[in-house]
């Protein structure tokens, strides 16, 4: 199955091993050997899969899945990273690009519980896992009573968590669980208004070095201009929120026919203080102006009470 491509590559992509990342390297094997390119894997384990008994918050954030990846760029053993656009951190170092944001999946945050429909059917005081401080602190809005503990690993790890009983449901991304043939576990989805998603969910992006024009050429044909557009205003209020993963930090914008909404949440890591909430739309057409969009919430986050934090 291969369209004839006047410049045809010899590709290798650099992925993390888990079943997540495997399937999204995978699907953009498909894709560019759709368009008549030649396309290995190259498996990788980073630091973040490594540590799997500490909160992501505590020991070094984003670049931890990425980093392993980029050296693999770097050293020219590998052409391309796929990434989930909410582990990429929003600096990326020099030298590194993103050559494209493909069309999102569902960007929502999922309910997963053997016994629960839903949040609201959660019995007071009943245990919910989730690591996300940005999870934390939304369920803390919606249901202060619930307990919530730690949970990290992959998503089949978290999985296997709620079954042998440690917790009564966890939350986590609905792309993940689509991605990986798990929409049946899903009891419940949270629409952006009660829980409102993290900068880039369900979006995946393509890293590169930058200097390799001909790789940006490939991947070009593979980016969604619409979702490029919101994640960009997202990603800027993060980044000028300083967000880390030790912030909790909510970011979403959607479409409304040619106008960009965009909402944002910030909350106190001490916890205890309401959350501040921030929105704005834009028609915007280039980068630059979906840029200013997420600037100018992140600004009226910061005049409503949240604090940035610097040297992140
Ligand atoms: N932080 C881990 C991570 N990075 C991306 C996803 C889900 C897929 C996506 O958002 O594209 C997940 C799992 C989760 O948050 O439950």
């Amino acid at each position: 199955m291969t369209a004839s491509n006047a410049n045809p590559l010899s590709l290798t992509i650099a992925t993390r091993e888990s079943q997540l990342a495997l399937w999204q390297a995978r699907h953009v094997q498909a894709l560019l050997q759709a368009r008549g390119h030649v396309v290995r894997l190259l498996g990788m384990t980073t630091r973040g899969d490594q540590i799997l008994d500490r909160a992501l918050s505590k020991v070094g954030g984003k670049g931890l899945f990425i980093k392993e990846l980029e050296v693999a760029l770097e050293e020219g053993r590998a052409d391309l990273a796929v990434h989930s656009l909410k582990d990429v951190p929003m600096q990326l170092p020099p030298g590194f690009a993103l050559a494209c944001v493909m069309a999102r999946e569902d960007p929502r945050d999922a309910f997963v519980s053997p016994r629960h429909a839903s949040l609201q059917e959660l019995p007071p005081g009943a245990v919910v896992g989730t690591s996300s401080l940005r999870r934390q602190v939304l369920l803390h809005a919606l249901r202060p009573d619930l307990r919530i503990e730690p949970l990290r690993g992959n998503v089949n790890t978290r999985l296997r968590k709620l079954d042998e009983g440690q917790y009564a449901a966890i939350v986590l991304a609905a792309a993940g669980l689509k991605r990986l043939g798990l929409a049946g576990r899903i009891r419940a989805t949270f629409e952006p208004a009660e829980m409102l998603p993290a900068a880039g969910q369900g979006a995946l992006a393509i890293e590169v070095r930058s200097e390799r024009s001909d790789v940006l050429a490939a991947l070009a044909p593979l980016a969604d201009e619409r979702t490029w557009l919101a994640v960009t205003a997202e990603r800027a209020v993060s980044r000028a929120m300083g967000g880390s993963c030790s912030m909790p930090l909510a970011a979403h914008a959607q479409w409304q026919g040619a106008v960009l909404q965009l909402q944002a949440a910030w909350g106190a890591v001490q916890g205890g203080q309401p959350l501040v909430r921030a929105g704005g739309s834009a028609s915007a057409t280039t980068l630059a102006q979906a840029d200013a969009l997420g600037l100018a919430v992140a600004a009226q986050l910061q005049a409503r009470g949240a604090v940035a934090e610097r040297d992140a």
